[in-house]
């Protein structure tokens, strides 16, 4: 049965909470997506497994989804407040280039890792430059009752609506909180949703507006784009731990003002939440010793050195998803090399159990055919685990239990141990496509079979010191023989 309560983690009540979605049936999920100024590094996408992982188990709920990821191709300054350049200008003068060419090379690199890491494709990629439009009409809609100009913009006033920064006192409350006074502002945390191009000057990238040329505030543009593909409210919205200081408080005031919901005196929670996303989830970070991985500051770990140094980009999934997504995650080669050596136990005996079962059990409905007395029981504890706020470390060992039990139905054990897979995003692979050549690696891998081949004919005829030489000159370039490892691999790479 797969019918366990889904309790979800609301950072703005702070307390897991009852999944309802708005329609019934379905959920409406919106995530932040990533400002193509750069590469994204393996921290970053730790936020889209997660997304992934949600949208995922809510299909594992029965529920349909409609998951939208954005891409801010505009108006996200080098500080989440109101300080600083733009990152795509700022990246683009670095760089000499147009801000599209930019965020064209930034975007495909990262739907490269998207699909490395098994993320499933949204329904929608909402591209922030192409809902401009859409952003000036909310803009005018909330200008009136919740807006004052600037000379350099049109600004938010956040003590018109009830309740402001909810969300975000959930870390002002650890002292977290930082928003800077600005000159001119109201109030110091009123923000900008339309920044003007300052006179003369020009930007790469700049509209016409009623309050003068010039280019959307980044919040402004998420609360555009979810509720125009979504509608207001919809379900879950979702973005790492950092969004929920300045970003997401930004866009529930703006969704506040939208709806009209509220505006004076103290509005109920239920009703905050409801001028927006009912759920507000947030992944923590990935964090190095040294700190926070971050973008701007400029070293970070990208998921292709990862790749080039022989690690599968599977082991990083698996690395995110024996942790809680709402704990602190810290990198470790040796931690992901750990990860690796599970994956690929995990595969290969899943890939058998898959293998064994009898054509067509895996596609059927794990519901009505896990009937067993030693299968049943597992579907529910991993059916409990993902619906108790996304618990993917247990959820993980039910796996790997129900790979493992003996003495089953093939074809009940096949569709399970599928299901589980696909709840995770781990998909079926060979355990050949696990194992990825490093790129300073100086035999191929062609190479390393013939030698192996001979060095098995060697062994046949008990010429060990041709076997032994054949294993020396493959660890002289690397490559280092495994006899008798009980998965059966024959050799590894030191990375790997
Ligand atoms: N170290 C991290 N661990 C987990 N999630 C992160 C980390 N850094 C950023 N994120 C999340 O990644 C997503 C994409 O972020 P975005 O592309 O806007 O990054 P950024 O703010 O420009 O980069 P950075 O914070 O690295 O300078 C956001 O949801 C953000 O909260
Ligand atoms: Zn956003």
């Amino acid at each position: 049965m797969t019918d366990a309560p889904l309790t979800l983690f609301n950072s703005l009540t702070r307390q897991p909470e009852a999944f309802v979605p708005v329609h019934s049936g379905e959920a409406r999920v919106y995530s932040c997506g990533p400002t193509v100024y750069n590469y994204p590094h393996i921290g970053n996408m730790r936020a889209y497994v997660f997304a992934d992982l949600l949208g995922r188990v809510l299909t594992w709920k029965g529920y349909k989804l409609t998951h939208v990821i954005n891409i801010t191709d505009v108006g996200h300054l080098t500080d989440d407040a109101d300080q600083g350049e733009d990152k795509m200008e700022k990246m683009a003068a670095a760089r000499s280039q147009s801000i599209w060419d930019i965020a064209e090379h930034y975007t495909q690199a990262y739907w490269a890792d998207i699909k490395a890491l098994n993320i499933r494709q949204p329904a929608e990629w909402t591209i922030a430059t192409d809902y401009v439009e859409k952003m000036i009409a909310f803009a005018e809609r909330i200008a009136p009752k919740h807006c004052y100009e600037l000379d350099s913009g049109l600004y938010f006033d956040v003590s018109t609506v009830a309740d402001y920064g909810r969300l975000a006192r959930a870390v002002t409350e650890d002292g977290e909180g930082r928003i800077e006074a600005v000159d001119g502002k109201r109030n110091p945390q009123d923000f900008a949703i339309w920044r003007k191009t300052p006179e003369g000057e020009t930007r790469q990238m700049e509209w016409d507006s009623p309050w003068g040329k010039g280019a959307p505030g980044w919040h402004l543009e998420c609360s555009v784009m979810s509720g125009e593909v979504l509608g207001f409210p919809f379900d879950i919205h979702t973005g790492g731990i950092d969004h929920r200081e300045i970003h997401h408080p930004n866009e529930i005031a703006q969704n506040q003002a939208f709806c009209e919901c509220g505006g004076s005196g103290s509005m109920s929670l239920a009703e905050a939440a409801n001028s927006g996303a009912r759920i507000w989830m947030h992944n923590n970070f990935l964090v190095e010793r040294s700190g926070k991985m971050s973008k701007s500051s400029g070293e970070f770990l990208r998921l292709q050195l990862l790749i080039d140094k022989g690690y599968h980009p599977l082991a990083y999934r698996l690395l995110c998803l024996q942790a809680h997504y709402r704990s602190e995650l810290e990198f470790s080669w040796d931690g992901l090399g750990a990860a690796l050596v599970r994956l690929k136990r995990l595969l290969t005996a899943a890939r058998n159990v898959v293998d064994a079962a009898p054509d067509g059990a895996v596609l059927a409905d794990t519901q009505t055919i896990v009937t067993h007395q030693k299968l049943a029981p597992l579907l529910e504890k991993f059916d409990a685990a993902v619906s108790d706020d996304l618990n993917t470390a247990v959820a993980l060992t039910v796996l790997e239990e129900a790979v493992a039990v003996k003495k089953v139905d093939q074809a009940q054990k096949g569709a399970l141990v599928a299901a589980m897979m696909s709840a995770l995003g781990l998909p079926l692979i060979a355990r050949e496509d696990l194992r990825i050549r490093p790129k300073d690696a100086t035999v191929t891998e062609g190479e390393i079979a013939e030698a192996m081949e001979q060095r098995k004919a060697a062994r046949a005829e008990k010429d060990f010191a041709a076997s032994d030489r054949l294993r020396d000159e493959l660890a002289a370039k690397g490559v280092e023989v495994m006899d008798g490892d009980p998965l059966g691999w024959e050799w590894k790479l030191p990375a790997a």
